[in-house]
């Protein structure tokens, strides 16, 4: 298995780790060509199988190959390859556990943003030529885009449902809710909770197939606008925000957080989740992460939950607890004075 921290005070752990960005790459390529989905319908498959299912030249294959084996994320059988637990729980397209709308964006977005990261911080300007606005205009794009976000509330909505008493809610209002994936996880686990989604108004389509999909028709609503010139559509018992405000800067932060506030009903609460940044930040992950907000959004970042706290005092919320979430998300509960 390949070393993924390698050792840097050696010439050969410094040259390991600047070819990092190969892995990965291996992996978003194989789920571009669906390798995974590939394999998982036809089982073990040799290498010439591969080629011409793929429609490859073959040249460079096997060691592609060997490379996703050496990686974790192939296994050699009857001669051949197949895909190994964690790729074909995940990387399969159609199940409800795929993750690859997340490889699948990052491989289109962020692979070309990071190759200008030296730009980006020359000038401070995203990279990757794409607002919201832009990408809720663009079918295709848009769907890349929801994809990417299920890939993570699967993850997260879960763990988001466990981590909060919704016995004495009645409502739930997710601001910034995409298609309405995590609205409908929480709807889904507690029947008793009216779902509220609020997203730009191009989302509503997706919104309605999807939240179709889970039966939920009626039971989850669709709210079109934008949460900097309107206020938030509903109150609600509870309202979430999740990976929203590490899209903007600081001060419009906190205008969210406001915002929230009022939409909050009284003895009710406000769960914001993202990457937050310790005060003194040496997580990784996250630091990757809100390097990607610095090349894809015009102000955003992670940030530290102190600065989270700061706005929920200002906005007037009572009391907050800080949690972590899933693997690498923090959870803040705002709540309200009853
Ligand atoms: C990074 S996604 C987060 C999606 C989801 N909450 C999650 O946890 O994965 C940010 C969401 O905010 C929405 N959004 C961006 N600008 C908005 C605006 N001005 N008003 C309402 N929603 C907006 C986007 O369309 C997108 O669905």
């Amino acid at each position: 298995m390949t070393q993924t921290s390698p050792d840097v005070s050696t010439s050969a752990g410094i040259i390991r780790l600047s070819n990092a960005f190969c892995d990965a790459k291996a992996l978003l390529t194989a789920v571009e060509l669906d390798l995974f989905t590939t394999l998982h319908t036809k089982g073990a498959s040799t290498e010439e199988d591969i080629r011409k299912e793929l429609g490859l030249h073959g040249r460079g294959l096997s060691d592609w190959l060997n490379l996703l084996t050496a990686l974790g994320l192939l296994e050699r059988a009857d001669g051949g390859y197949r895909n190994a637990k964690g790729a074909d729980t995940y990387l399969v397209r159609g199940e409800r556990t795929w993750v690859g709308g997340f490889l699948e964006r990052s491989n289109r977005n962020l692979y070309p943003a990071w190759g200008r990261l030296g730009e980006a911080l020359r000038t401070g300007e995203q990279q990757s030529g794409s607002h919201f606005d832009v990408v809720v205009q663009n079918p295709h794009i848009l769907k890349q885009f929801v994809g990417m976000m299920d890939a993570l509330t699967h993850v997260v909505g879960p763990e988001l449902v466990g981590a909060f008493d919704w016995s004495g809610s009645k409502s739930v209002l997710d601001v910034g809710g995409a298609r309405g994936n995590l609205c409908s996880i929480i709807v889904k686990n507690q029947p008793h909770l009216q779902g509220h989604v609020f997203d730009l108004p191009p989302m509503e389509p997706l919104f309605d197939e999807h939240v179709e999909s889970y039966g939920l028709t009626g039971k989850v609503h669709f709210h079109g606008g934008s949460f900097f010139t309107e206020p938030l559509p509903v109150k609600a018992d509870v309202v979430t925000m999740g990976h929203v405000l590490h899209d903007w800067d600081e001060k419009q932060r906190g205008e969210l957080v406001a915002k929230a506030f009022q939409a909050v009903n009284p003895g009710g609460a406000l769960i914001v989740y993202d990457r937050m940044l310790d005060d003194e930040p040496e997580h990784v992950e996250n630091l990757v992460i809100s390097l990607d907000m610095l090349l894809v959004t015009d102000g955003g970042s992670e940030y530290p939950t102190s600065e989270l706290l700061e706005h929920a005092k200002n906005a007037g919320f009572a009391s907050t607890e800080v949690a972590p979430l899933s693997d690498y998300d923090t959870v803040v509960i705002c709540r309200k004075a009853a």
